[in-house]
């Protein structure tokens, strides 16, 4: 996999304050990379640093082997970007939007009807003054805007704020076609839970510090977070003997028992409880969710 963007002991400081700090990491050729954190963590200033707009105080920035800052025009050619609040002249057609940012990124030729195609802007809406546009249909316009000159770097500041589920799902399916043919896809994010199967890895930043990096089947392994465990026994007195196995139970109302068990423990135990089955009423396993795991890492409790 070839490398399209490094980012090196980057840091970046406003005055006093540091927004970003040391923070390194490569993104690879057909890749999709979602960078995630809270407001202020520091994504924006991320890609706008990899977007050559601003200038690290230390360390290294490398998009196609040069300095986004100073390198050739052609570097900044091969990078698209979406900014997290699209706004668009709201007099001006989808069409003279796009022939406009096509002659600023002076990408040859008028702009053909594939680009809206691609990002599904239905044909009667391209000649219509953007101010009649939904909020989806301004964010598609921004897609296809971003894709101007097919760039081999595409950067997405929450590209999916304010959509709908169905838009979500289409602008994902877009995304896997472009990483098919070889883009890199940044995207950031505020939230981790629309990012499974969708984002080969996930970088997440804390107050300008990368605090983890790796897909999200690495990063559950390496947070180890318990699965839950809630069983309901059918005679409320009963006491088997799994529970007296060294797990911590919980008795709760009308025979209900609940227990928190790590992956290693976990289906050791299941096969214990489900031994002998006449004596269950229920029994609820619940895994770890995306959200369990991002606030696992935002605790600090594991770095990587
Ligand atoms: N030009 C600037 N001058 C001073 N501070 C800035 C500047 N730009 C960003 N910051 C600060 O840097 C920090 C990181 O901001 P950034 O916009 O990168 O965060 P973010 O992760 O993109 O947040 P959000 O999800 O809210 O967009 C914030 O504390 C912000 O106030």
């Amino acid at each position: 996999m070839s490398e399209t963007v490094k980012m090196a002991s980057v840091s970046k400081q406003y005055g006093n304050s540091t927004v970003v700090r040391d923070v390194s990491f490569v993104l690879g050729e057909a890749e999709t990379v979602a960078l995630v954190g809270h407001n202020g963590a520091g994504k924006t200033t991320l890609i706008k640093l990899m977007l050559g707009l601003i200038r690290p105080t230390n360390g290294r920035v490398r998009v196609l082997g040069e300095d986004p800052a100073t390198g050739d025009f052609a570097v900044r050619q091969s990078l698209g970007y979406l900014p997290e609040s699209v706004s668009f002249n709201m007099a001006l057609t989808g069409r003279e939007t796009l022939r406009f940012y096509a002659r600023l990124k002076r990408v040859g030729g008028a702009p053909t009807g594939d680009l809206f195609d691609c990002v599904g802007l239905a044909q009667d809406a391209v000649d219509r003054p953007v101010r009649t546009y939904s909020k989806g249909m301004r964010q598609r316009l921004g897609l296809a805007q971003a894709l101007l000159g097919k760039p081999r770097v595409l950067l997405l500041d929450e590209p999916t704020s304010g959509l709908d589920p169905a838009l979500r799902r289409s602008f994902y399916d877009l995304i896997s076609e472009l990483q098919a043919r070889g883009t890199t896809v940044l995207l950031s994010s505020h939230a981790l839970t629309e990012l499974e199967g969708r984002a080969d890895r996930v970088i997440i930043v804390d107050k300008g510090v990368k605090i983890a990096d790796g897909s999200l089947e690495a990063l559950r392994r390496v947070a180890r977070l318990p699965t839950r465990i809630r069983v309901k026994l059918a005679q409320t007195a009963a006491s088997p003997a799994w529970l007296n196995g060294g797990m911590k139970w919980c008795r709760g109302p009308e025979g209900v028992l609940e227990a928190e068990v790590s992956s290693d423990r976990k289906v050791r135990l299941l096969h214990d409880i489900t031994a002998d089955a006449a004596m269950l009423s229920g029994l609820t396993i619940t895994e770890p969710t995306l959200d369990d795991l991002y606030a696992h890492f935002l605790g600090g409790q594991v770095t990587k």
